[in-house]
């Protein structure tokens, strides 16, 4: 089970004199349970790449399989293996349209005509996984909710389809910290509680070294690096500069010190886990 790019690329406004090709010939395979992000500097590709996962594009060349099926036949398990994938935009909130929270929500499940009791049971489900309590919120029009709470309606429209896989683009864009604390606890929950696949694009590296087990870094059109996080800032930085990407702060915290002469792993990718290599490389001395 997995989706697989298999020599992708994609050419915007192909035969024109404004033709640009946003990736090129990506091979790549993502296993079911992975949790990957997807970094790089604007325009390197990242949306352009996540677009084909749910066959919203077409490969200009190569071709895109969920769970072996190629995404671009006219067949019925073509159409059903790309409803496995399921997409957050970026700003999914401007998508909202329906009087209430709750038919908002079962837009996805009703299109699938599943009975009534099904689609509630959906809807409460999905809520629940954003943190947006039935009782509270279900009869309320989407648009007088706030900014954070409308984002989690459109979030838990997209799992109310129950997806297989879970792209998201940048879920946190123009969220206050609070709020992406909490989008991003939710994703987590998700992840760990149920067989969810999650592919998440976002800027910030602080957050996707918390959470993701596999970094796609993209480069002009190419992943340029693919691996753990803790490989990928633990090396080279030169190559991540060129790749336009940060390196966690506490990456570079413990770096330095390294450099200073304490004996310090250097792989810690959250606040967390530095402070217990640095009371550790202290001797034991002090306690968190
Ligand atoms: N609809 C389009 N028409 C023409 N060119 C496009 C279109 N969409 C994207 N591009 C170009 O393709 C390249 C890749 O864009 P893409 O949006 O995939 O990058 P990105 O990494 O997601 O960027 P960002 O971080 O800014 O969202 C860029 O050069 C962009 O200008």
């Amino acid at each position: 089970m997995s989706i697989k790019l298999d020599n992708v690329s994609y050419t915007y406004m192909q035969g024109t004199p404004y033709q640009k090709t946003a990736i090129r010939e990506i091979t790549l395979e993502i296993q079911q349970r992975e949790f990957v992000g997807v970094i790089g500097h604007t325009g390197s590709g990242k949306s352009t790449l996540i677009q084909h996962l749910n066959g919203l594009l077409q490969p200009t060349l190569g071709e895109v399989l969920v769970d072996g099926v190629n995404l671009h036949t006219k067949s019925a398990e073509s159409k059903s293996a790309r409803r496995k994938v399921g997409m957050v935009f970026q700003y999914p909130e401007q998508q909202l349209f329906e009087e209430t929270v709750f038919d908002d929500i079962a837009f996805g499940p009703r299109n699938l005509k599943l009975d009534a009791d099904t689609v509630e049971a959906r809807v409460r489900r999905a809520m629940d996984f954003v943190g947006l309590d039935f009782d509270a919120f279900s009869r309320r029009s989407p648009f007088r909710l706030s900014g954070g709470q409308m984002r989690r309606v459109a979030i838990a429209g997209v799992i109310a389809l129950e997806p297989t896989y879970l792209v998201l683009d940048e879920p946190s864009a123009g969220l206050d910290p609070r709020g992406r604390d909490e989008i991003f606890g939710q994703i987590l929950n998700l992840y760990h509680t149920s067989n969810i696949t999650v592919i998440l694009v976002s800027h910030n590296m602080e957050d996707i070294a918390r959470m993701a087990n596999r970094l796609l870094v993209m480069h002009d059109g190419i992943i340029s690096l693919d691996g753990r996080p803790e490989t990928i800032f633990g090396g080279s930085i030169d190559r991540l500069r060129a790749a336009g990407v940060d390196v966690p702060s506490v990456t570079t915290l413990l770096r330095k010190l390294k450099t200073a002469g304490l004996p310090v792993l250097g792989e810690a990718l959250t606040p967390e886990l530095a402070t217990e290599e640095i009371l550790a490389a202290m001797g034991g001395k002090y306690s968190a």
